[in-house]
This record gives structure tokens, C-alpha cells and sequence, in this order.
């Protein structure tokens, strides 16, 4: 049992609250979209208003990438949208970290820096032993409560996610919340159930059809983008140089023979692309599987008219669709077609749940809304759709003794 903000007795506590605030960012260092930041506004507004003193923890990109930068600008920008100031302070455990934490009044914030500024938070842990890390036992001592809102680093067993659980009174924050609630309760959602798995990560969304097909809890699977390539080509179909050496390029080539032993297992369930687009002199250029392979130096890059119309007959008789991934390379204007129409399809069935950071952004590009649920976790998702515990939701489990609620 997870305790929540409403076993949390929040005037007066200073609460550290981990937050998943990954987001692109622009050539000058700042953020280039906030819809993780306004994702966690409701927990952090809740907390301020009820008295707390808020030191905020995140991660930002991965050592060594372009995103891998300070927090200086989300704290600026969450300070517009909770519409009150919010301090920075570039430290997250140091005694300068520590110094801002304790100078916080009641219905304060502050924004630490960037927690992968420091190697043991790349780096999986499990709780007991996290808990004798830096940053832990440099926060411990002034905070009084953790809350876990970052539901999309639920999969990682970092410091800041496992580590402070073990030592403080913790809560699920209220996007945690939430996405527990709906992806935690997948089976209980109305049948006939369709997944949807497309974009580039092909081992995660195999294992998620090996595990909704082994365990019944998939009616049909739909496959596109990366994922549906693999599958036709497991199906023996030539897709031609191009996307095989993408494939190959991406390490996924042993990913067909799998994608052929889950045909051979449940072929009946498993839908597979009945055409491609492919970029033609310039232009969006469509072929059936059956005029493959198409021509030099051309890759299968969104699924084309004859596929969505079989998808969409498969579709209108879902009770729930849960989907994963573009359906191609939206980015490219010729390529999303095939990730409008399909996700646009799924928006007239009962309940549509989508999970995928890339995905979420992708649909708010095309203006695709309308569904049940969009989660905030791309890996997180994936994972709990296949019914496997996250470390992070464990440890919040695992939490030690807590005060009683203030109301
Ligand atoms: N046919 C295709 N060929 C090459 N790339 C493709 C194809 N179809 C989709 N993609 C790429 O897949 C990527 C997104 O897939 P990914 O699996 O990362 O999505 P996601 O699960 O939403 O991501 P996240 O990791 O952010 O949660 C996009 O960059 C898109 O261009
Ligand atoms: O964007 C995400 O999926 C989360 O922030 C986790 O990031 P990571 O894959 O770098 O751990």
C-alpha cells in the first residue's frame, strides 16, 4: 500500500519532491517544452498551499548529451507557472544545497541542481544500499518527508528515487498517483483489448507483446514504425537495404528472430503493416508488401493508406487501446500521416490509454487529442505494461512509518 499527499501532514514539513522534468532542450541550454514541468504543478501547488517547504529533485538528459544541463531554466519557468518565486541553487546535496533547503519559510521552493551532476545518480542501486549514498545522506538531515511524482523514472533504481524512501516517511505525488491508477489496472479495463506498438524501441515493445499475448490480456496487436518492420521482415518480407541496415545499425537484428517465434506463437493476433511510404522524389510515395522491395537507397518510413484502413476495421471494435510509439518518422511532414490517422482512430474507442515521452510530444505536434489517459513515462509504461514492479513504486512501498495526516 502506497501512502499518498492525503496521509501527508504537509504544514510546517519540508518535503523533498522528485520530480521527471527530462525534457528537450534548446541550443542555448534552456527548456525547449514544459509539458513534463506543468505535468507536476498540481503536486507542488498542493504541497505550497498546504504550508509545506518544497526542495525539488530532478534529472536532466544523460551525462555526455546535448540535454545534459542545469536546472537554472525549469526553475525559472516552474516559478511562472506555480505563479510564485521558486529558488535555484547549483548544488544538490553540498552544504550550499542544504543551507537553501533549511532557509525555506512555509509555502517555499526550491529547485536543487541537477541530480546526474553526480555519478552515483547514474548508477542502479538497490534501496538499502542507496541509501548510503551522497546525496542521501546529504539530504536526509533536512528534509522531513519524501513524494515521488516522477512516475517516468520509476524504472530506474537511482539514489534520489530508492535511496530516500528507505530513510524518510514517503508519498506518491498525484501524477504518480495517477498513473498508477490507470496503468497499474490495465486488466481491468473492458475487452476485446488492442495494443498499438510502434516507434524505434523494438526489444521493450516485444517484450510487451510477448507478456499481453502470453497472459491473454491482448485481443489484437498492431505493429508499426520500427517495431512493424521488424515484424514484416521476421514475416519475409525484403524491405530492402535501407531499413534492414537501419535495423541492423540500431542493434535490433536479433530482435527478428523473436519478432518470428512470437508469430509462430500468436500470429492470429498480431497485425502487420499491408503497405509503406517511402520518399520518392521528394514526395510520399506508398507500396504494397507485395511490390517490396522498394527501390535503392528507399526506407520504410510510416505505413501507409491500406494499412490504417485494416487497422482502423480492427480497431472499431475495441472496448480499450493502449499505444506505444509513433507509427512513423513524424518529424518529417511526409511521415505522419500514418501516427495521425491511427492515433486519431484510437481516440473514438471507450478507453485510449498512450504511454511514450517521444509519442506524447509527437501527438501534441499533430494536435491528436481526446484520449483516456496520456502517460508521462515512456520506459516507466512500457515496463508496468507488462506487469513488472518498478523499483521506485517498491521502494515508495517499502517506505518507513510515517506522521499521521493533518486533516
Ligand atoms: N519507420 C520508421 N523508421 C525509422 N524511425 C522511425 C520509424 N517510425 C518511427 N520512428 C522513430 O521512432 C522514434 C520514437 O520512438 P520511441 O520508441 O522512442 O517512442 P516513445 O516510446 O514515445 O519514446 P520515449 O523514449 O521518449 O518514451 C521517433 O524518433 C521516430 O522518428
Ligand atoms: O525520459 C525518460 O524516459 C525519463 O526521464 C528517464 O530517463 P532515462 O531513460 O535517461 O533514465
Amino acid at each position: 500500500m502506497i501512502a499518498t499527499l492525503d496521509d501527508l501532514d504537509v504544514e510546517g514539513t519540508t518535503v523533498g519532491v522528485r520530480v521527471d522534468v527530462n525534457s528537450p532542450i534548446d541550443d542555448d541550454d534552456t527548456l525547449a517544452d514544459d509539458a513534463r514541468l506543468r505535468a507536476h504543478v498540481d503536486t507542488l501547488s498542493e504541497l505550497l498551499e498546504r504550508g509545506g517547504q518544497v526542495a525539488v529533485l530532478a534529472h536532466q538528459g544523460r551525462p555526455g548529451g546535448d540535454d545534459f544541463v542545469s536546472l537554472a531554466s525549469h526553475a525559472d519557468r516552474l516559478s511562472t507557472l506555480l505563479d510564485q518565486p521558486v529558488d535555484y541553487v547549483d548544488a544538490t546535496f553540498s552544504e550550499a544545497a542544504r543551507e537553501a533547503v533549511r532557509d525555506l519559510s512555509n509555502g517555499g521552493c526550491v529547485v536543487l541542481e541537477n541530480t546526474r551532476f553526480y555519478s552515483e545518480e547514474y548508477m542502479e542501486f538497490d534501496p538499502e544500499r542507496a541509501a548510503r549514498t551522497h546525496l542521501v545522506e546529504g539530504l536526509e538531515p533536512v528534509l522531513d518527508a519524501y513524494v515521488n511524482d516522477a512516475f517516468a523514472a520509476a524504472h530506474r533504481s537511482q539514489p534520489s528515487l530508492v535511496g530516500l524512501p528507505s530513510v524518510l516517511p514517503s508519498y506518491a505525488g498525484r501524477v504518480m498517483e495517477s498513473e498508477l491508477d490507470v496503468l497499474g489496472s490495465i486488466e481491468e479495463t473492458d475487452a476485446p483489448r488492442v495494443y498499438v506498438l510502434g516507434g524505434a524501441k523494438v526489444s521493450d515493445s516485444i517484450d510487451v507483446a510477448w507478456s499481453v499475448l502470453e497472459k491473454g490480456l491482448a485481443d489484437h496487436v498492431l505493429t508499426a514504425g520500427v517495431v512493424g518492420n521488424v515484424f514484416l521482415i521476421a514475416d519475409g518480407v525484403d524491405l530492402g537495404d535501407a531499413s534492414s541496415d537501419f535495423i541492423y545499425d540500431q542493434g535490433y537484428w536479433d530482435e527478428i528472430d523473436r519478432a518470428a517465434d512470437l508469430l509462430d506463437a500468436y500470429g492470429d493476433r498480431i497485425a502487420l503493416p499491408r503497405d509503406v511510404a517511402v520518399a520518392r522524389d521528394d514526395d510520399r510515395h506508398e507500396l504494397g508488401v507485395n511490390a517490396l522491395p522498394p527501390g535503392d537507397g528507399e526506407a520504410a518510413m510510416d505505413i501507409g493508406d491500406s494499412t490504417l484502413d485494416y487497422y482502423r476495421r480492427i480497431l472499431a471494435d475495441a472496448e480499450t487501446v493502449i499505444l506505444n510509439g509513433p507509427a512513423g518518422v513524424f518529424e518529417d511532414e511526409r511521415f505522419q500521416t500514418g501516427t495521425r490517422e491511427l492515433y486519431g482512430a484510437a481516440t473514438d474507442i471507450p478507453t485510449s490509454i498512450v504511454g511514450g515521452g517521444d509519442t506524447a510530444a509527437a501527438l501534441r505536434t499533430l494536435g491528436v487529442e481526446g484520449f483516456s489517459h496520456v502517460s508521462t513515462g515512456g520506459g516507466a509504461a512500457l515496463r508496468m505494461l507488462t506487469a513488472e514492479s518498478l523499483p521506485a513504486v517498491t521502494a515508495l512501498e517499502n517506505a518507513p512509518q510515517r506522521p499521521a495526516a493533518d486533516d
